[in-house]
């Protein structure tokens, strides 16, 4: 049985593009970046602690399986080495995107995949590039009133509206939205788990 880590319905979609059966058990983390923390390395630590926290909760599951598999992922937007996760304001989200207005930034997805006992561990870290046009503070106010960038890293999503803002992206897709495809599936072939000889069995 595979497991996702994850509240994100986002992924949660994603992931049922590859696999047709999982579980969902999201795993509430601190997620305070360290002091000084690297991009790279905060957002790994926050995929592994994903799955921790989520085989800690599994474990204690009447229907544990002792052959479970964990995923858990996490995507920060990163300008000048600066972590920016959700917003919590009007006022925090025009500050986001004030700073990513006409310039470009990383979009970094994190995926760890790992068994019950945590002997087994595979990490990647996605980087992408993304570059935005100017952005006025009517239409930050505007795209704040749609609700969609509440619970998106740097406040705005690429698969929505947000896309009016973005001008070209190079990398991954699927990792900006939250869980990169390609990278899953590498790593679910390592833990047994062929997408698509799974998929073409209906
Ligand atoms: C940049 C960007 C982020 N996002 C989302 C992906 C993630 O869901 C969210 C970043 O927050 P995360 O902390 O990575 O994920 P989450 O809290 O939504 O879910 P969980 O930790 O339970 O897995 O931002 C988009 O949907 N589109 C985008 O373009």
């Amino acid at each position: 049985m595979l497991v996702l880590a994850s509240a994100s319905p986002r992924r949660k979609e994603l992931l049922s593009l590859l696999v047709k059966e999982f579980k969902v058990l999201p795993a509430d983390i601190d997620e305070t970046p360290h002091h000084q923390e690297l991009a790279k390395d905060y957002v790994v630590r926050m995929a592994v602690e994903k799955a921790k926290a989520a085989i800690k909760k599994y474990k204690v599951q009447a229907d544990a399986d002792a052959s479970a598999i964990f995923m858990a992922s996490d995507t920060s937007v990163v300008i000048e080495g600066d972590i920016l996760g959700k917003p919590t304001s009007l006022d925090d989200s025009r500050s986001m995107l004030r700073r990513l207005s006409g310039r470009s930034h990383q979009v970094i997805t994190s995926l760890c995949l790992c068994d019950l006992e945590f002997d087994q561990v595979v990490t990647k870290c996605i980087i992408n590039d993304v570059l935005f046009r100017d952005i006025s503070d009517v239409e930050v106010a505007q795209y704040w009133k749609t609700g969609e960038p509440h619970d998106k890293a740097g406040s705005y999503a690429i698969q929505g509206l947000g896309a009016v803002f973005v001008r070209s992206m190079s990398g991954s897709y699927s990792a900006v939205v939250g869980l990169p495809l390609y990278e899953a599936a590498q790593m679910l072939a390592q833990f047994g788990i062929h997408p698509l000889e799974e998929l073409s069995h209906e």
